[in-house]
């Protein structure tokens, strides 16, 4: 039984998203990067909550196997754009990055971000659902939008901590969610595997 975060072995944060380390950090929780690489092709007719429950549980389930032993908690977290049932995940180009910001223009859309924790509790699964209403946005917007670099590797081609704040009239729901990684749902599942939080010397 560990008592305070020095006792706590680090937790593994199996992600290689710069946004899901920072938003941990916050927490205040001892933790080291390990990403780990899958698939992320939806299996056709999957919803979108069966979908990002499943990457997130593979993540955290890969990173558990990889590191046994060495890490007694390990992090997977997964993050889609959803509009009109359709999945939007990280663009692969130009292109699908246009179609997806020409879809989300003047429109509400929801963003899940699944977090999975597997620890001495087992493997727990939470999921944050989040309402984001877009402003309008012109062609040329969009086109100089890529040019930020911003889209590349968001889900949905925008980032709500980025430029795209300007995009966003209204949110329900969670900020950190949107950004990857909800974290009110992650530091309950950390609570439930006995991980301390708010150790100063992690905290940004
Ligand atoms: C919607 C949105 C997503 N994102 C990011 C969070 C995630 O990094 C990414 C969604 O892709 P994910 O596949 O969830 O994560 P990832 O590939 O970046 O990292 P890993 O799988 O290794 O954990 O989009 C933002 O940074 N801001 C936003 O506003």
């Amino acid at each position: 039984m560990f008592h305070d975060a020095h006792e706590f072995p680090p937790v593994c944060l199996a992600s290689g998203s710069p946004r899901r380390r920072e938003l941990l950090a916050q927490l205040g929780v001892l933790f080291e990067v390990h990403p780990v690489t899958l698939d992320e092709t939806p299996v056709a007719g999957e919803a979108p909550l069966a979908y990002v429950k499943r990457l997130a549980c593979q993540k955290a389930r890969i990173g558990h196997a990889m590191f046994e032993g060495r890490f007694p908690v390990v992090i997977g977290a997964d993050t889609a754009v959803i509009h009109k049932k359709r999945i939007f995940g990280k663009p692969k180009n130009q292109q699908e990055a246009y179609e997806m910001l020409a879809a989300l223009s003047g429109e509400v859309h929801e963003t899940y971000s699944a977090i999975a924790v597997t620890g001495r509790a087992g493997l727990q699964v939470a999921v944050s659902k989040t309402k984001v209403k877009f402003r309008v946005l012109r062609d040329e917007e969009i086109q100089r939008y890529w040019q930020t670099g911003e889209p590349q590797d968001k889900a949905g081609a925008y980032a709500i901590q980025g430029f795209a704040a300007s995009f966003i009239q209204d949110i329900q729901g969670s900020y950190s969610g949107v950004m990857g990684l909800p974290l009110y749902e992650t530091s309950r599942l950390l609570n439930v595997q006995g991980v301390p939080l708010w150790n100063q010397e992690t905290a940004c």
